[in-house]
């Protein structure tokens, strides 16, 4: 299932899967580089003891020069794993698609420590301590007084204002923060590699109000902005109820669960002014389900959305159109593959059920929808364009 051929449209070639066993390559430096420091945060931020350390330090061993183990078959989900990675246990960690490798290093992440299993580490998030500076930073305090501006914007400049901040608060991702050169960012001009908002607000505004599904990535400072820009759509009359995606358990260091939607919520409606306001609100939508929060095992899986499962599509399909936000839902939309940048975004989503946005700040390779002089100036102009965070993208697809 993890290697199927991607399903593509006629006349569309297919891409070889990213892996991560090419020395230099931003999917290697994600086991070589990123991970021995995020487990060292983790042996900071909690008193973790022998036998756990031992069990991180395994683990990381493992997924660098070692072969894939199985999870132990007492597991809640081992028979989903089973299904999810039949071809890759037993072989090396480096020559399995990076996108399936990387999810199954936090689902073992939580394993070693104790997340699942019955005991004093049940259901401790290992990313909290890191989740809950952030959002208890005065940045967000700075970010949260600013929407007190919003009521004095015409709606076409908040609309656009919600959007940049929902699309742009994909940069502060916790994990891309482990390695990310602050320093790099300096001098390079933030920028959209492409943009279809014009399209996405015709389309939202052309459709009946019905269901707008928002699948989430981050908690915190990306969290927020999202959530704003659910209550603007709400209010708008854009959206007449709203399906919020979450994860159903910590994944990728800052990726937003139940729980850190609720402190988010709580954020808000403490801060005062227009951020508590869009709080309450949104509080309300909650109670009268408009509002609606899911937390499906899919969205923790290692695999690409062409291989989503019945229920999800549904929910897809009876959109008025999904906004999926970040890096790696992206790359699960179009596939890790090795893609030709300006491959068409509309032939590598022809499988997706109803209309898509994605709003993505580039922190890996995988790319596609560029126009050739596009591709040709970032390739001259800005080494990193495609990881370094500095550049993003919205593609829409009707
Ligand atoms: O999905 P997000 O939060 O925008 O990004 C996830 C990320 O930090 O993790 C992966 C590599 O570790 C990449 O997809 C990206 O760099």
């Amino acid at each position: 299932m993890a290697e199927a051929p991607p399903r593509l449209p006629d006349g569309v070639a297919p891409a070889a899967p990213i892996l991560c066993n090419e020395p230099g390559s931003f999917a290697w430096g994600v086991f070589h580089d990123r991970h021995p420091r995020l487990l060292e945060q983790l042996c900071d931020a909690f008193p973790y003891d022998a036998d756990q350390r031992r069990a991180l330090e395994a683990l990381l061993d493992e997924s660098r020069t070692g072969s894939v183990a199985r999870l132990s078959p007492r597991a809640h989900d081992a028979a989903l794993w089973d299904a999810w990675g039949q071809r890759n246990y037993g072989r090396p960690w480096a020559d399995v698609p990076f996108l399936w490798a990387e999810s199954y290093f936090y689902r073992r992440l939580l394993d070693v420590v104790g997340y699942f299993t019955p005991g004093p580490w049940k259901g401790v998030d290992p990313f909290a301590p890191a989740k809950a500076a952030e959002l208890a930073s005065a940045t967000v305090d700075d970010e949260l007084a600013a929407l007190d501006t919003l009521p004095q914007l015409a709606n076409d400049q908040s609309r656009e204002a919600l959007l940049a901040s929902s699309l742009w608060g994909n940069r502060a991702d916790l994990g891309f923060q482990i390695t990310a050169d602050a320093a790099a960012h300096d001098g390079v001009d933030s920028a959209l590699v492409a943009d279809d908002r014009a399209r996405f607000w015709t389309h939202l505004a052309e459709s009946p109000a019905s269901r707008v599904c928002l699948v989430a990535d981050n908690a915190g400072r990306e969290l927020l902005p999202d959530l704003v820009l659910i209550d603007y759509l709400l209010q708008a009359g854009l959206a007449a109820e709203v399906l919020l995606q979450l994860k159903p358990h910590p994944y990728y260091v800052s990726d937003a669960t139940t729980a850190d939607t609720l402190a988010c919520l709580r954020r808000l409606t403490a801060a005062g002014g227009e951020a508590a306001r869009i709080g309450r609100r949104l509080w309300a939508a909650m109670q009268e389900s408009r509002l609606m929060l899911r937390a499906h095992p899919f969205a923790c899986a290692p695999l690409p959305y062409a291989d989503m499962p019945d229920d999800l599509c549904q929910d897809y399909a009876g959109s008025t159109v999904t906004i999926l936000k970040g890096d790696l839902n992206y790359r699960r939309l179009v596939g890790d593959l090795h893609w030709p940048a300006v491959t068409p975004f509309a032939s590598a989503v022809d499988y997706f059920p109803g209309p898509v946005v994605t709003l993505r700040t580039l922190k890996s390779e995988a790319v596609v929808g560029l126009q050739p002089s596009t591709l040709a100036r970032l390739d001259a102009d800005v080494e990193t364009w495609r990881t370094g965070g500095t550049h993003a993208l919205i593609q829409f697809r009707q």
